[in-house]
């Protein structure tokens, strides 16, 4: 068993703290068929932060996001919002998953896909318009508003899936693996979206993907997971200039060296 000490950052000591998960154990079932797949995770988000979770595939990142969520509880450890522990799906916050085509309503259009999650608001009007109108421009969807979700490219129906998530107003957004069905282009442009969007609605991101290149290109800290059950091997400030551009970003020394110590923490024996 990797018995490396978990580095973690003096950021969650500072009381900015949005998202605190604190000694997260996550077991499925009970009794002599109970499985552990989360021992022990700790860490945090502040305010206005991208945090990307990486971690090898089945340890336990869509768990992680499920009970931060909400939507599994904890076996034991909290998981707090603004000090607040997480007990139920939190009001503030919104969730993107990959599989977009199974998340959006094909019978409905575009507008009408954002609007639905927005009806126990009961918003004026006016306000409801406003909403859709501003998250479909951030997106760059307005010219297909009235176009259903099967007519649009796997692309288009991500960005749809993310300005249903925008037109909620989260203050804390979660994506799972939020562009890993689309093509390397519309990757890209899906990467510097999530970060307009941090910078024009102040929001607190937290990512989970599998691209070590994408989660040192978005995040100000990257979640390196290992070892099964799941623990933290450590929290990797980044610390590369804003604003972020896909070319020179990536051409960057200190962009390698990150890639480099997040991949060297995933591919090192368990
Ligand atoms: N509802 C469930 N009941 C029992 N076991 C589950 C459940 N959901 C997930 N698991 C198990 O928990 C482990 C972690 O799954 P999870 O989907 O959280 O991992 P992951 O890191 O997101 O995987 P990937 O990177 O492949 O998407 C897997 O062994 C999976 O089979």
């Amino acid at each position: 068993m990797d018995t490396t000490p978990v580095k973690t950052t003096t950021r969650h000591d500072t009381g900015r703290a949005r998202l605190e998960v604190d000694h997260l154990r996550k077991a499925y079932g009970t009794g002599a068929t109970a499985k552990t797949v989360i021992e022990d995770l700790t860490f945090s988000v502040d305010a206005g932060e991208v945090v990307c979770i990486v971690g090898p595939s089945g340890i336990g990142k869509t768990t992680l996001l499920k009970c931060l969520a909400g939507l599994h509880p904890a076996t034991s450890g909290q998981m707090r919002i603004d000090g607040r522990t997480i007990i139920g799906p939190p009001p503030e916050m919104a969730l993107v998953f990959q599989d977009y085509s199974r998340s959006l309503m094909p019978w409905l259009t575009v507008r009408k896909n954002l609007v639905l999650p927005l009806r126990h608001l009961h918003l004026a009007r006016t306000e409801l318009k406003d909403r859709c109108d501003q998250a479909l421009e951030a997106v760059g969807l307005s010219h297909a508003e009235d176009q259903y979700p099967w007519q649009l490219s796997g692309g288009m129906q991500q960005r749809v899936a993310i300005a249903r998530a925008l037109a909620y107003r989260p203050e804390i957004l979660i994506m799972d693996e939020p562009f890993a069905s689309v093509d390397a282009q519309t990757r890209f442009d899906l990467e510097d979206l999530c970060l307009k969007i941090r910078q024009d609605f102040g929001m607190t991101i937290l990512v989970v993907t599998h691209d070590i290149d994408e989660a040192v290109y978005l995040a100000d800290r990257v979640v390196v997971l290992g070892s099964k059950p799941a623990r933290v091997l450590r929290v990797v400030d980044v610390g590369l200039p804003s604003p972020r551009d896909q070319i020179t970003t990536r051409s960057l020394p200190e962009f390698a060296a990150q890639r480099t110590e997040v991949l060297s923490l995933i591919k090192r024996p368990a």
